[in-house]
Parts: structure tokens; sequence; C-alpha cells
């Protein structure tokens, strides 16, 4: 025998019903378009946490929408060199990468963070596949010089990306799959260089013509006068950015370097968020609220009648 919903079952239904309303009109605007996510290492706080975001890839893919994941694994290498007994240092919000670091980033990037990743989403059905920036010549990387204290400053192998063959990303698209990126990639001689993923995230997201960037990280969203709390931006121009990105510190910078480049090469926003809450992508996407921080191109474009802040 089965009984009849009462009042506050029926209530809950109907919320049930407002929250599938609510997405409809922003299922129907991302459906065939690519969502670049770059997922960072410190957000990778917990197995549910990571189980819910591989959950989300999989709402995405099974709405008709193309999330391309790029992972980072910042905390994860450096969990590994202290367990191997060497030491982890950053300069300018990049790790100084010799080539014995760079064994153990390529190992823990793509050997155990992405892998983990793959695994997760693939818990769903056979939708993942891992690919790396030196799989099919994704990536090609320039030995780069990073600003410490306003000087440029060699800190090893780390790249940045100079070109980008996307043809491994948009086949895996075309099959139906996601990929999941490691940001690591050789230079002109063949030489595996250490790319921060936040980098490599936005230079996929221009060549593949993504409607967005979307970086998931541990933090609310962009503070303009970090640590002051109350200084969170909802949203910020390219051209404020660039006038504030020297004042930014350790790992905003690639961050804002990253959706800087994004949006000045043609993906119409970047979005930063705490991933530290679950299913903030959901929420992004689909809700009028939006959550974190939206960079925006100059000019600014016309707004969008259906976009609140998100
Ligand atoms: N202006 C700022 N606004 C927000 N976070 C900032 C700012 N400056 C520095 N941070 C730091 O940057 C961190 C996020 O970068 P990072 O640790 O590299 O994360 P991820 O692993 O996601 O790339 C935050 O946890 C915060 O401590
Ligand atoms: C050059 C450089 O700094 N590379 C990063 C790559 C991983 C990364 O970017 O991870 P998160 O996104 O978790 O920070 C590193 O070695 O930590």
């Amino acid at each position: 025998m089965s009984t009849a919903p009462t009042e506050t079952t029926a209530l809950s239904a109907l919320a049930k019903a407002h929250v599938l309303t609510e997405a409809l009109p922003w299922l129907q605007r991302f459906a065939g378009k690519v969502i670049v996510v770059k997922y960072g290492g410190n957000a990778m706080v917990d197995g549910t946490l990571k189980a819910a975001f591989a959950q989300d890839m999989v709402f995405l893919r099974t709405c008709g929408i193309h999330p391309v994941v790029v992972h980072g694994g910042g905390p994860q290498i450096s969990a590994m060199l202290s367990r191997l007994g060497l030491t982890g240092e950053f300069r300018g919000g990049y790790r100084v990468t010799t080539p014995e670091v760079m064994e153990v980033v390529r190992m823990v990037l793509f050997g155990q963070v992405g892998r983990e990743l793959v695994g997760l989403i693939n818990a769903h059905g056979p939708h993942a596949v891992g690919i790396s920036g030196e799989d099919a010549r994704l990536f090609t990387a320039t030995r780069r010089t990073v600003a410490v204290d306003g000087v440029a400053t060699d800190i090893g192998l780390v790249g940045d990306v100079t070109t980008v063959t996307p043809g491994a990303v948009t086949d895996l698209i075309e099959a139906g799959r996601i990929p999941v990126v490691s940001s690591i990639a050789p230079d002109a001689d063949g030489v595996v260089h250490n790319i921060n993923a936040d980098t490599a995230a936005a230079a996929l997201a221009q060549a593949l013509g993504a409607e967005k960037l979307v970086v998931l990280t541990d933090v609310e969203g962009l503070y303009t006068d970090w640590p002051d709390r109350g200084s969170l931006a909802s949203e910020i121009v390219a051209s404020e950015l660039e006038t504030l990105l020297p004042q930014l510190d350790s790992g905003m910078v690639p961050k804002m370097e990253a959706c800087l480049r994004a949006v000045q090469g043609g993906v119409p926003r970047a979005h930063v968020i705490d991933g530290r809450v679950p299913h903030s992508m959901l929420l992004e996407l689909f809700t009028e609220e939006g959550i974190g921080t939206m960079i925006l191109p100059d000019p600014v474009p016309p707004p969008d009648p259906m976009e609140g802040a998100s």
C-alpha cells in the first residue's frame, strides 16, 4: 500500500521542479558549447567533493554540454616531493622546477591526479579520457621567467603554452568523451616543461573557442584587497584586472593571468569559484545568482538578458 503525499513532500517536490525550470534557459544556452573547467589541486580536498565534481561533469555532458577538464595538483606534487625528501619551492606563484622536480610533476599530474579524476568520472560510464600536453602535440611550451619583486627570474623547466593543437581534444569531444588534461608540455626540442594548470586551461579555452573558463579553487573568488574579506569582487573587467595584477600574490597570480588571457583571447567570460562548495559548478552555471568572481573582456559586452551575476 502507498500513502498520498503530505503537504510537506508536495512542497519539496515543487521546489525541485522550480530548480529544474530555473535551469532550463541555461541548459538551452550552453547545449553544444565547450566549457573549460580548471579543477585546482587545493579544491580537491576530500573524496566526497571530488566525487561530486566528477558527477557534475557527467551531468553537464548528459545535458549536451561539452566539459573539458584541466586539473591542477600543486599540493599533491608538494606532498610527493616531501615524501621523496625533495623541497618544493614557489617563486612568484610558480614552482621552481629542476629536472628532478619535473619528473615528479609529470608522474603526479598525469599518473596520479589525472588518473584519479578519470576513474571518478568513469564510475558513471565510459566518459573520461586522460590526455597530457605531450599527446598529439596538444601543447608546446616555451621556457618562461616569472616576476619576483618586479625582476624577471628564471625558475627552471617552467613553460608558457605557445601553441595549442586541439585536434586530440576536439576528437574526444566529438566522440562524446570528457577530456581530462594534465598540464605538462614539451618545448620545441621535446624537453618537457611544467605548465601551471591555470595557464594551460586558459590557452586551451582560447584555442577551443570555449563559451566559458571556470576555475575552481579553495577561496570564494578574487579579493581585490586580500586578505580583507570585504573586498570580494563579484565581477571585474580585463583592464581593471590588468591594473590589479602587480599587487596580487601567490596562487592568484597565475589564476588571474590565465583569466585575463582567456577573455582577451576571445573567451566571453571567465569565472573563479569556490571548489570547496559541493556542486559549485552547477550553482555557477544553472542558477541566476552565480557565485565567485566573473572576469569580463573590455569593452564590456552588452548585458546578457539571461545573466544575473553568473
Ligand atoms: N587576492 C586574492 N584573492 C583570493 N585569493 C588569494 C589572493 N591572493 C592570494 N590568494 C591565495 O590564492 C589561493 C588560491 O591559489 P592556489 O593555492 O594556487 O589554488 P589552486 O590549487 O586552486 O590553483 C587562495 O587560497 C589564497 O590563499
Ligand atoms: C609551474 C607550476 O607552478 N606548475 C604547477 C602545476 C600544477 C598546478 O598548477 O596545480 P594547482 O592548480 O593545484 O596550483 C605546480 O608545479 O604546482
